[in-house]
């Protein structure tokens, strides 16, 4: 696992959005894996990721026409067009706003008739695309990845969740506060499902991930922190701003800015294509 620190939020967002775009851009296509397949989380914390995709598409640096969508989770039992659905969420603040085919994106429904067979179904239409290239992440304070609450197996697949109660209280900013309001279940991609992409990037910002980002890389691989399980991925990435690194310890903080030092003259003297044969995944600026 790398880590990578910027200093704000909206810098983060720059570097993933540039890495994703990047990603896309450079994707050689094959019969049966003809699209990017971009998994897609919500939440406060994507956001600078996707205005920097707008952006970038925008000014002609990347386009959506060949990417395929999955998204992470979806609440149970709010209206599709509710607006803090996530659906809606990702029309207002990504898809509307790029070329790609509606058709394209995939999300869970949350109100299907048979909410065990859309589960099914999702896991085996992302079998059927050829698998996720890159799977953007976020983190719940308490370590979740998706809604893949503590205690969640780690071998899970795409299946429905109760919420833990910190999740409830989290997301009731969203729902004015009422804590009513706030939807107990949900679908969410397992914690396997994330583990099956190719490579993986989690966005971590704020203070109140400071926790659960130090648990995640400090602490042993556990079910309690279910983001934890990317550890043991052979190509996972998460990208920090100094806020959610106040509780790492300074060693780690300072191994993790050296490695990226290093790789940086790396770069610089055997270019990009050389520096990812050794092992650093990270790529250069759009
Ligand atoms: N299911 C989502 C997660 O995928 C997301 O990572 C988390 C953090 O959201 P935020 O970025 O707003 O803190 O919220 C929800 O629980």
């Amino acid at each position: 696992m790398r880590l990578t620190i910027r200093d704000t939020k909206t810098e983060v967002g720059h570097y993933i959005g540039d890495y994703i775009a990047r990603r896309i851009n450079t994707f050689v296509a094959t019969p049966g894996h003809p699209n990017f397949v971009l998994g897609c989380p919500t939440g406060s914390s994507p956001l600078p990721v996707y205005a920097r995709l707008v952006e970038l598409y925008k000014a002609g640096k990347v386009s959506f026409k060949n990417v395929v969508t999955f998204n992470m989770d979806e609440y149970v039992g709010i209206p599709r067009d509710h607006p803090e659905s996530y659906h809606t969420f990702m029309f207002k603040n990504f898809f509307s706003l790029i070329d790609i085919d509606p058709k394209n994106t995939n999300l869970l429904n949350g109100n299907a008739e048979d909410l065990y067979h859309e589960c099914e179904a999702y896991e085996a239409k992302i079998l059927e695309v050829g698998g996720i290239d890159l799977f953007l992440g976020g983190i719940g304070a308490d370590g979740h990845i998706a809604f893949n609450e503590p205690g969640s197996s780690l071998k899970s697949r795409t299946r429905i969740k109760t919420l833990a109660y910190e999740t409830i209280l989290d997301n009731c900013r969203f729902f004015n506060n009422d804590l009513a309001a706030v939807p107990r279940m949900a679908l969410t991609v397992g914690v396997q499902t994330v583990m099956d992409a190719k490579e993986v990037v989690l966005v971590v910002t704020g203070q109140n991930k400071a926790l659960a980002l130090s648990q995640m890389i400090e602490g042993g691989v556990n079910h309690m922190v279910t983001a934890s399980a990317l550890q043991s991925h052979p190509w996972a990435l998460v990208v920090c701003d100094e806020d959610a690194t106040s509780e790492l310890r300074v060693k780690t903080v300072k191994y993790f800015k050296s490695i990226e030092k290093v790789q940086d003259e790396v770069e610089a003297k055997y270019g990009e294509v050389a520096s990812v044969r050794l092992g650093l995944s990270r790529v250069t600026a759009a």
